[in-house]
């Protein structure tokens, strides 16, 4: 099939790579013309593991083609998928000007039939604002359909080579036709495609965030409230998370979730349900207990040193909002960079991945190490943001040597509360621990 994918960030460089892998003719359109000159010189312009091997196939072999320009890009495309930001605009609701500026721009450019995939994550009702963007200047049959995507950065090409499932809205049987073509390669172990309306496709998405984010938030509260009642959050999560009704994902307590999507995507639902009047109260909850839960470990971090942090250097393992990426959209650690320099505390920080992205970022505010223990020479705290494999064994002699005080503030949970205390270190970490 030959495919076009409209915007080449996370979601659009990773569909069309993997769908070229499956087989397809894909061409990516991106504004960004100095992504499209690196991808075109076969460099990737995002870390993510495995991209790598699939991506140098498929454009070694021709499959896969990069472009600035929609015309050429979308030339004889049976299918176009808008994978186009929509970040949240001044009242915290989706922006939908790249996804209606394409659109605009679509419909004099097609000269065949094709399927208009909205791949973005976008509010309810957008496929028919689309349609009719779309409709004004078309002269050939076209449909529009919900295809939301559920990847997890980290992990995403795994995820969106096998889906838990794949949702497609649509009321059109010829577009549901090129949708089961398309997606048949990926839902072969009998992981289903569920078809339903465009508005409900649409729901699916913002439903599965939000419900994922409360999930993590309804753990931090659990977390925070074993902290005063001397029960620890480990042993609730494994005893709740065996109950199959509840499951043993997304029940990690910790400094809160970031990413480029859940905030985003809880408060966008949060304006939805205000733009039809109805007042939707856990996603509010949701959003409070999260943005003080960023910076939970900040009072441990100004009592252990009475309050004062003049002076004091502090080290982070961690900037990346997860694992496994260089993402540090929304990421916790950001929010700690900003309270402790506030707090007048020099930061180190050290990340595998992220480090070039927060440089452009907070620049020379803090220190970059080479090496997670560079970053700690001296320092006179560790804290933990981001749990990094690395991060989980590290070497404990050299760690001793290198810090100042034996003092950890773990926002991740990495280390067992008896090894730490054997070893003889002040350790904080989430919901574990009484705390005073
Ligand atoms: N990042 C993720 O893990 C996931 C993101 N999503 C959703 O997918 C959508 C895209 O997200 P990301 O890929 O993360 O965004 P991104 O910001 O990484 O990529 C968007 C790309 O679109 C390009 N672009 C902007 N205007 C354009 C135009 N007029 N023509 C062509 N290209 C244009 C940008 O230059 C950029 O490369 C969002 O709605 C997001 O909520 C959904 C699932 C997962
Ligand atoms: O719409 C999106 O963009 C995507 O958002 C999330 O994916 P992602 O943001 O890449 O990462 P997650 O693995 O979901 O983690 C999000 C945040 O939650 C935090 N988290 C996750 C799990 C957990 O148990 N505890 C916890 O604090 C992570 O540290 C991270 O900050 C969803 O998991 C994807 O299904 C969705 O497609």
């Amino acid at each position: 099939m030959k495919i076009a994918v409209v915007g080449t960030g996370y979601v659009g460089l990773v569909t069309g790579t993997c769908f070229a892998e499956t087989g397809n003719q894909v061409t990516c359109v991106d504004i960004d013309e100095r992504k499209v000159e690196k991808l075109r010189k076969g460099k990737l312009t995002i870390y993510e593991p495995g991209l790598d091997v699939i991506f140098d196939r498929n454009t070694k072999e021709g499959r896969l083609k990069f472009t600035t320009n929609l015309a050429e890009g979308i030339k004889d495309a049976q299918v176009i998928f808008l994978a186009l930001p929509t970040p949240p605009g001044e009242d915290g609701s989706a922006d939908l000007k790249y996804i209606l500026g394409v659109a605009n721009d679509l419909g004099p450019l097609l000269e065949n039939y094709a399927v208009i995939i909205d791949k973005s994550t976008v509010p309810v009702g957008t496929a028919e604002k689309v349609r009719e963007r779309v409709a004004k200047n078309a002269k050939v049959e076209f449909d529009v359909v919900s295809n939301p995507e559920f990847l997890r950065e980290g992990v995403a090409v795994e995820d969106f080579m096998k889906p838990d499932r794949v949702v497609i809205g649509t009321t059109s049987e010829k577009a549901k036709k090129v949708m089961e073509k398309l997606y048949a390669p990926l839902v072969r172990q009998g992981n289903p495609i569920i078809f339903m309306d465009e508005r409900s496709a649409e729901m699916t998405k913002y439903a599965a965030n939000a419900f994922l984010a409360m999930k993590i938030t309804f753990m931090n509260e659990i977390a925070n409230l074993c902290e005063k009642a001397g029960a620890n959050v480990d042993d609730i999560r494994r005893g709740i998370g065996t109950d199959s009704r509840i499951g043993k994902r997304f029940l990690f307590a910790g400094i809160g979730y970031g990413g480029s999507c859940f905030p985003k995507d809880v408060q966008a639902l949060e304006k939805t349900a205000n733009e039809f009047d109805y007042d939707f109260k856990i996603l509010k909850s949701v959003m409070k207990v999260n943005e003080k839960q960023k910076t939970k470990m900040m009072p441990h971090v100004k009592a252990y040193f009475d309050g004062d942090l003049k002076g004091k250097t502090i080290a982070l393992w961690g900037l990346a909002f997860k694992p496994h990426t260089d993402d540090i959209r929304e990421a916790p650690a950001l929010y700690n960079i900003k309270e402790l320099r506030k707090a007048g505390a020099k930061v180190v920080v050290y990340d595998p991945e992220a480090m070039e992205n927060v440089r452009g970022v907070v620049g020379k505010k803090v220190k970059y190490a080479k090496s997670p223990y560079e970053a700690i020479e001296g320092a006179d705290a560790l804290m933990i943001m981001t749990e990094w494999p690395e991060f989980r064994t590290p070497d404990f002699d050299k760690m001793e040597a290198a810090l100042k005080n034996k003092v950890i503030f773990d926002g991740r949970n990495l280390y067992e509360l008896k090894d730490m205390r054997d070893l003889g270190y002040t350790y904080f970490s989430v919901g574990r621990d009484t705390v005073k």
